[in-house]
């Protein structure tokens, strides 16, 4: 069949096989641009590997320092009448193009906040790769079943103490208007927690430990946004925000528990852009088209595969990196800056339903959107029929 985008809202329903593939391949074309990425990981667990931040952790590992990998993610299978998620068609080109250098490729998809998964990735890291040096946790997801309780945690996106008003852009509408977000209640706030904390990183990682997983000096890390005053009311200092407090708790915790084998783990901090994930967040369209605007003509503008090369390259496997005040590897320094930051709020304060288009980048945010899907990306015939059942092995 030949497969045009179906947007429904904030999401695609539908995704692109070829498309997904080229999107991959280009992640791949720039890590493997990149030269000598010198020492990193050589086997990684990538919890959250199909998609955005998770997805270029992936494909950086395994191109940029040849590692073996095993992937954890959560997609839907083809059907004769639907296509797959995106995730399991950058999943089936991840394997091919792993497999085409010889590298070792398995992905496991179920939730992997379950008893089950941990247990699948265990067994194959002990039949398959011997220890793990490098874990990513890179899990979004709206809800969580407790593998002990089986009780579904849900989280909210919802200002934390009080009302919040601010501007969103309606990307199905075409629409600015102002939205209010009422406070969340504590149980909203402790549900948030449960789903998006550090209690799955943490379980995973003790898992890992008590089968004896670890390589000595292994590390872990997994990803938040901290963002500035524009964000902070709906992401920072919002349930979303309390979540990701959590996961400096859970880096202490992974670190203390397993002083012998001088395990590091670090919550890294990165910039806003558009995933599956931040599509789904009010205020974040608007907020990262304008950033998008500005970065390009700052000439500092990077995507999740820019990113992640430098958080490796520079933080995570550089001697001595830098840290924040607590402990955290920062990514995001070219968007919270001061001067960046000043520039981004003038425009949010100037835009309007009319001067949308023109003061911000939501051409690049909506081709960046399509992408995520395997649509609008460069040199593939959207008129060609697609075999969408496409598998990996
Ligand atoms: N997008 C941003 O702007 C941004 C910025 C900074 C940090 N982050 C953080 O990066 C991390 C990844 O986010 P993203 O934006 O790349 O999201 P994404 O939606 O692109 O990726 C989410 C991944 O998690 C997997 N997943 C979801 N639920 C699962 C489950 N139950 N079991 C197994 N796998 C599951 C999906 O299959 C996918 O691989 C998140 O922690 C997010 O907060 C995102």
């Amino acid at each position: 069949m030949v497969i045009k985008p179906k947007i429904r809202g904030f999401i695609c329903t539908n995704a692109h096989p070829e498309g997904c593939a080229a999107s991959v391949a280009q992640q791949i074309e720039y890590v493997s641009s990149q030269g000598d990425l010198g020492s990193g990981p050589k086997n990684v667990l990538v919890i959250g590997s199909s998609t955005g931040y998770g997805l270029a952790s992936r494909i950086v590992s395994a191109f940029g320092y040849g590692a073996n990998t095993l992937g954890v993610c959560f997609e839907k299978a083809p059907s004769e009448r639907k296509t797959a998620t995106a995730g399991w068609y950058n999943t089936a080109a991840f394997h091919k193009e792993a497999k085409e250098k010889g590298l070792f490729a398995q992905t496991i998809n179920g939730d992997a906040f379950s008893k089950e998964i941990k247990a699948q990735a265990i067994e194959t890291i002990k039949r398959e790769m011997g220890q793990v040096d490098l874990v990513i946790y890179s899990l979004a997801s709206p809800r969580r079943t407790d593998p002990e309780t089986g009780e579904v945690y849900k989280s909210t996106l919802k200002p934390v103490g009080q009302a919040y008003t601010t501007k969103t852009y309606d990307t199905d509408k075409d629409r600015i208007h102002d939205i209010s977000l009422e406070p969340a209640n504590e149980d909203e706030i402790a549900q948030t927690i449960k789903v998006m904390g550090g209690e799955d990183w943490e379980l995973w990682l003790d898992a890992l430990a008590e089968a004896d997983l670890l390589a000595y000096g292994c590390k872990t890390t997994a990803y938040t946004y901290i963002g500035k005053e524009l964000t902070w009311p709906i992401y920072g200092q919002a349930t979303i925000g309390k979540a990701k407090e959590d996961l400096d708790r859970a880096a202490a915790a992974i670190v203390s528990k397993n002083q012998e084998k001088h395990i590091e783990a670090y919550v890294s901090s990165l910039k806003a852009l558009v995933t599956q994930a931040s599509s789904a967040i009010p205020v974040m369209p608007l907020y990262i088209s304008l950033i998008y605007k500005v970065m390009k003509e700052e000439g500092t503008h990077e995507g999740c595969i820019e990113q992640i090369k430098g958080l490796f390259t520079e933080r995570l496997f550089a001697q001595s990196p830098a840290l924040d005040e607590q402990g955290r590897l920062r990514m995001d320094g070219k968007e919270t800056n001061e001067a960046t930051q000043a520039k981004i709020k003038a425009l949010w304060d100037q835009v309007t339903q009319e001067n949308f288009h023109e003061l911000s980048d939501y051409a690049g945010y909506h081709h960046e959107f399509l992408k995520l899907f395997g649509f609008d990306v460069e040199g593939v015939d959207y008129e060609k029929e697609q075999n969408t059942l496409a598998d990996w092995d």
